[in-house]
């Protein structure tokens, strides 16, 4: 490995939370070499004015944001913006060659007028759009090392999908009992600054928002759907809680057939993601907490059934930075460049 040929890669974003996170797993990674880093306000800045704790690693300046000119210098690029930017960027890039990772919402969607509904913007980039590909890659691993373009899913998603699927794709829950509760840390939110996310706001204290209309809803569906084979709605329910990383997503739905014990289903679980080193199923009784997967790119998954009301309980954890972001974003550029899908990635979290 230590003789691997690096990609030159650039990070466009890379002041923000999932920029900063993609740097730090970077330069643990033998396969790459940082070209360019990109921002708005933060452009013209040291990155290690930024961070200064990563000062004497990133020696870098933030740069002002030409695709062209990251075109030239990048084999590979991320691009960690707000939603409704990378469409603007990634074209270009594209266009000169560019395998590109994009960490917002802009390339999730097959069906871009359900972007334009929930996200409220117009796109012109329909036939590069429908080149891209949903970047979970327990789900879609084959098609993401033959894609250039990854629409690397949300945090929300990554862990509700990671706990339905296979439900889902074994056909053993009635797809529309689907009900997901999930709680994020204030990260999840981004780095500029937001009065609910101040401490003296978040602080002791947990509540739900985007109630029903949650933007991750129709994300999840999407998925859910092509698992289902039909159309299937949800039920999904984020809150934010007292805490900086790390989610975790409580899954109910009706099992079909009502004589399935937790036994059956972890068995059932561990077979589905046998070959995903980034799932990790739980012993019987065992439930995740966020605190195991923070700083790891790991997804904790419990398992239950309720015989009384014939529901699947699953829960999974992860860390939102990490698989619910930047994490899983490197993870589907080592399946696009044929590397190890574990390589430069964090196996063991922060804690204990
Ligand atoms: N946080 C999370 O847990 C997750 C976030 N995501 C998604 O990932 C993306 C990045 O999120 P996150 O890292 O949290 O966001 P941050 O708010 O922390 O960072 C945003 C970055 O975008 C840059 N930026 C903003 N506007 C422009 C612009 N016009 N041109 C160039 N750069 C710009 C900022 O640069 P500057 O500072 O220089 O202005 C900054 O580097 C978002 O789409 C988010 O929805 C996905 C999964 C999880
Ligand atoms: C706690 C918090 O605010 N979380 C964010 C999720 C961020 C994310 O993943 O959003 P994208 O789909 O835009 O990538 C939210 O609910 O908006």
């Amino acid at each position: 490995m230590g003789d691997m040929r690096r990609v030159s890669v650039g990070i466009v974003g890379a002041s923000g939370y999932g920029g900063v996170q993609l740097i730090r797993l970077l330069m643990d990674h033998p396969g790459v070499e940082l070209a360019y880093l990109g921002g708005e306000s933060s452009a013209g800045k040291p990155f290690a004015d930024l961070y200064p704790h990563l000062g004497h690693i990133v020696r870098q300046q933030i740069e002002a944001v030409d695709p062209e000119v990251i075109a030239s210098r990048c084999e590979v690029v991320f691009l960690s913006l707000p939603n409704g930017l990378a469409c603007q960027i990634a074209p270009v890039l594209i266009e000169k060659g560019c395998k590109v990772l994009d960490l917002s919402a802009d390339y999730r969607f097959t069906n871009l007028e359900t972007y334009t509904t929930w996200y409220g913007k117009e796109r012109n980039d329909r036939t590069i759009a429908s080149k891209a590909v949903y970047g979970l890659p327990e789900l879609y691993r084959d098609r993401i090392a033959d894609s250039q373009l990854i629409g690397c899913p949300g945090c929300y998603p990554t862990a509700s999908l990671l706990a339905l699927s296979p439900l889902l794709k074994q056909g053993l829950i009635v797809p529309e009992t689907a009900i997901i509760d999930a709680k994020s840390g204030t990260s999840g939110g981004g780095r500029q600054a937001k009065v609910n996310m101040l401490l003296a706001e978040a602080d002791n204290s947990l509540g739900a928002y985007g109630v029903a209309r949650h933007r991750h809803t129709p994300e999840i569906e999407q998925i859910c759907s092509d698992l289902a084979g039909h159309e299937v709605t949800v039920q999904f329910t984020p809150h934010l809680i007292p805490m900086v990383r790390g989610i975790l997503a409580t899954v109910y739905a009706t099992l079909r057939d009502p004589g399935l014990v937790g036994e059956d289903l972890t068995t059932i679980y561990s077979a589905f993601y046998r070959n995903s080193p980034w799932v990790t199923i739980c012993d019987r009784g065992v439930y995740p907490q966020t605190k195991w997967a923070c700083g790891s790119n790991l997804c904790y998954i419990g398992i239950e059934v309720d015989p009384r009301t014939g529901r699947a309980i699953v829960m999974s954890a992860i860390d939102n930075l990490i698989k619910g972001q930047a994490g899983q974003a490197l993870q589907c550029l080592n399946i696009m460049m044929g590397w190890d899908e574990t390589l430069g990635l964090p196996k063991l979290g922060f804690y204990p």
